[in-house]
């Protein structure tokens, strides 16, 4: 018997692919300069772990000059690009996802923010022909990182927490270790034309860190885990930013604020770009619960551990597992 090999599909056979989503119409938008921005800030991350910014005050020129940079990055010959990977985690990487065998249709680069380790390892990256994409993504991180400190200046306000800087610190500190990512999903219209499905681009997960800011271009392509465990596509908006929660600030509001589960597909027609800042601690710093969010009669629902500590955690995880079940404190601990 002669068994046909099918060439077309031979690229994905890794890859999971999904079945495209309804749209999520009633996503939360909050604009910066509204009054109520912390209260809408705050019912959001309750309900959703998930909004998004109007008004942000980053110059749009940051980002399409970024995303203009990106695309050429992304466009050069992939032995320039395999030059600057396999990732360590930081790098350039290729359907590859962190070191535990995820796959996902999808190459980026991922960058530590910390200017200490920064200017060792991440821009060297950038080579003399690239430093025009240096800058930008200085440009942009500065003007991001900016946003995001008051965000979570007006989350703390919102929760009604003294010290309106018990989040921000934790970023605007130089040890702050934060990353960020530019991620590129290829088209795949071989893959729709013969399964009427998606590919995967990034399975679903959640970031570990406090709060991961995103911008994409106008592709589709990222979806939400709803509460009730719905997914719901999220229409692009190339000059807004989403917030997503992250774990540890699922921990420090001790579960009041949830991190969202999130996953990207692949289009069948149009290139996704996306630029995600990860804003998270300095290694040594403890997570834990804040007192003060901890109501009467509750308890708190984590024990504490370093930043460190839950880093070589997730690490060790692949990407859909629920990273912080090890983390949960059991019942009269
Ligand atoms: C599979 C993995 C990739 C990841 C590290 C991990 O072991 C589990 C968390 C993943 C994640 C998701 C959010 C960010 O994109 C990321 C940089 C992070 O901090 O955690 C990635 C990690 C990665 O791609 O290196
Ligand atoms: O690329 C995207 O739109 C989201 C990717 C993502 O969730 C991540 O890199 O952690
Ligand atoms: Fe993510």
């Amino acid at each position: 018997m002669v068994v046909l090999s099918q060439p077309a599909l031979e690229p994905f056979s890794l890859i999971k692919t999904c079945k495209p989503v309804a749209f999520f119409s009633t996503i939360p938008v909050v604009d910066l300069t509204d009054p109520h921005a912390k209260t809408l800030i705050v019912k959001a991350c309750e309900e959703f772990g998930f909004f998004k910014l109007v008004s942000h005050g980053v110059p749009l020129e940051f980002m399409t000059k970024l995303e203009a940079l990106a695309t050429n990055f992304f466009n050069l010959p992939q032995p320039e690009k395999d030059k600057i990977g396999p990732p360590d985690p930081f790098g350039y990487g290729n359907k590859k996802i962190g070191p535990n065998g995820d796959v996902g249709w999808v190459e980026y680069l991922l960058l530590n923010t910390n200017p200490q380790i920064a200017f060792q390892k991440t821009f060297s990256i950038f080579q003399e022909n690239q430093q025009n994409f240096r800058y930008a993504v200085e440009d942009y991180i500065l003007s991001v990182k900016r946003m995001t400190f008051e965000v979570l200046e007006l989350i703390a306000d919102g929760l009604g927490i003294e010290s309106r800087n018990v989040f921000s610190r934790m970023l605007r500190n130089d040890k702050s270790d934060s990353c960020f990512r530019l991620n590129h999903y290829p088209p795949c219209p071989e893959l729709q034309a013969l399964s009427g499905r998606n590919l995967i681009g990034f399975g679903e997960h959640t970031d570990p860190q406090i709060i991961s800011v995103l911008r994409s271009n106008n592709t589709n392509g990222l979806q939400i885990c709803l509460k009730d465990g719905t997914w719901v596509s999220v229409p692009p908006d190339q000059t807004s930013f989403f917030f997503n929660v992250g774990d540890a600030l699922q921990v420090m509001t001790n579960g009041r604020f949830k991190s969202v589960k999130h996953r990207v597909l692949a289009d069948p027609l149009k290139s996704r770009i996306s630029m995600i800042f990860f804003g998270g601690p300095p290694l040594g710093e403890k997570i834990a619960p804040l007192t003060s969010l901890i109501a009467e009669r509750e308890e708190s629902l984590y024990r504490e551990f370093t930043w460190s500590e839950y880093k070589r955690s997730a690490y060790k995880s692949r990407l859909a597992d629920y990273r912080l079940g090890l983390f949960e404190k059991t019942a009269g601990q």
